[in-house]
């Protein structure tokens, strides 16, 4: 079964990559393109990708993910988170290929108290979510055979993420503050690539849009703090409001998700957000030396 992955350097894409080369991706043959290799905002390459070769699923980890820069990127974010999505969404309609594409917690404006389901109303309160929301809504109006997975807080041993942000600030600082008024969960993204696996193993036609993170719930700052205990890295920080730390892009408050859907139509056993992070400090140690 042929698998086009798009944005295949990004940390998805190279997490994926990873896994490809284990027992877990017998029988699925990938092609990764970077964006140098495939641009998704490029109808005609993309078309002529997807009719060239005999895709059964294009797993689209390819976006414009600055969540700062977008509020001034405007143009170029949109032409990827959306624009990009409505071309692979095009294409795949056309070449008969399942799209799984991700989007995230930031389309939800976080003032729910209580996990947000897949029906609730998406109403971003930033540029990058804005564009995620009307990426996934240009899937939804042009193809019927997609999975749109919302994730949050994503973090691996590859690629720009908070987890080696915390670890990078760890070393040079002797003093951090953290926001601790915005609420979410972490996700390994081993975790969600795992996730993306089963859906094609199974060979899945529960198609629609789900929620996917570890399980729990955590601030930035409780995140921080894990991160920095599990490595014994010693530093004074300190919990602070978002004012505190005042940044170009509005977040969430609170961007918890619910994952019953995709819990039960998959019946997956979803981690723990804690003890994936283990997980993925220990492989980070492994490839950082
Ligand atoms: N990171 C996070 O915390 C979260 C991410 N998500 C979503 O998960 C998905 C994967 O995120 P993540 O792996 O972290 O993102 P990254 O930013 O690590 O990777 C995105 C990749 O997309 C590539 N790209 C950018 N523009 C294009 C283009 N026009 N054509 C092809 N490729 C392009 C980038 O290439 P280059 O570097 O060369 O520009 C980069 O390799 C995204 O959809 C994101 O919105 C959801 C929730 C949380
Ligand atoms: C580095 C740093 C950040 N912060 C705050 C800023 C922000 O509110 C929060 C998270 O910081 P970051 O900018 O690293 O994370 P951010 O880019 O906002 O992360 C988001 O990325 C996009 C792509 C998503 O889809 C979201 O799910 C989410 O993961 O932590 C501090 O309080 N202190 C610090 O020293």
């Amino acid at each position: 079964m042929k698998i086009l992955v798009t944005g295949a350097s990004g940390q998805l894409g190279s997490t994926l990559k990873a896994m490809a080369s284990t027992k877990q991706t017998e029988g699925l043959n990938f092609m990764f393109k970077s964006s140098s290799e495939l641009d998704i905002t490029d109808f005609e390459a993309v078309r002529e990708e997807m009719l060239s070769s005999n895709y059964a699923y294009c797993i689209n980890c390819a976006a414009y993910t600055n969540v700062d820069k977008a509020e001034s990127e405007k143009n170029l974010a949109y032409q990827i988170n959306v624009s990009g999505a409505r071309t692979l969404a095009l294409n795949c309609n056309e070449s008969k290929t399942v799209l799984i594409h991700i989007s995230t917690d930031f389309v939800f404006d976080g003032f729910l108290n209580t996990p947000y389901v897949e029906e609730d109303i998406a109403r971003p309160i930033g540029f990058y979510g804005d564009t995620k929301y009307k990426g996934e809504r240009a899937i939804i109006n042009n193809l019927d055979e997609y999975f749109i997975i919302r994730t949050s807080w994503l973090y691996s041993e590859f690629g720009h993420n908070f987890m080696k942000t915390m670890l990078r600030l760890g070393n040079e600082k002797k003093e951090l503050s953290v926001v601790y008024d915005q609420i979410g969960t972490p996700t390994y993204a081993h975790d969600l690539a795992e996730v993306l696996l089963h859906i094609i193993k199974a060979h899945s036609i529960d198609y629609g849009v789900y929620h996917y993170s570890n399980e729990g719930v955590a601030s930035w700052y409780d995140f921080a703090k894990a991160i920095f205990d599990i490595n014994k890295i010693s530093i004074q920080l300190s919990p602070i409001r978002s004012e505190e730390y005042p940044t170009p892009a509005e977040r969430p408050k609170f961007s918890v998700m619910d994952k019953d859907k995709i819990k039960k139509t998959f019946n997956l056993d979803i981690p723990y957000w804690k003890d994936s992070l283990e997980v993925a400090l220990k492989a980070h140690a492994k490839i950082d030396i």
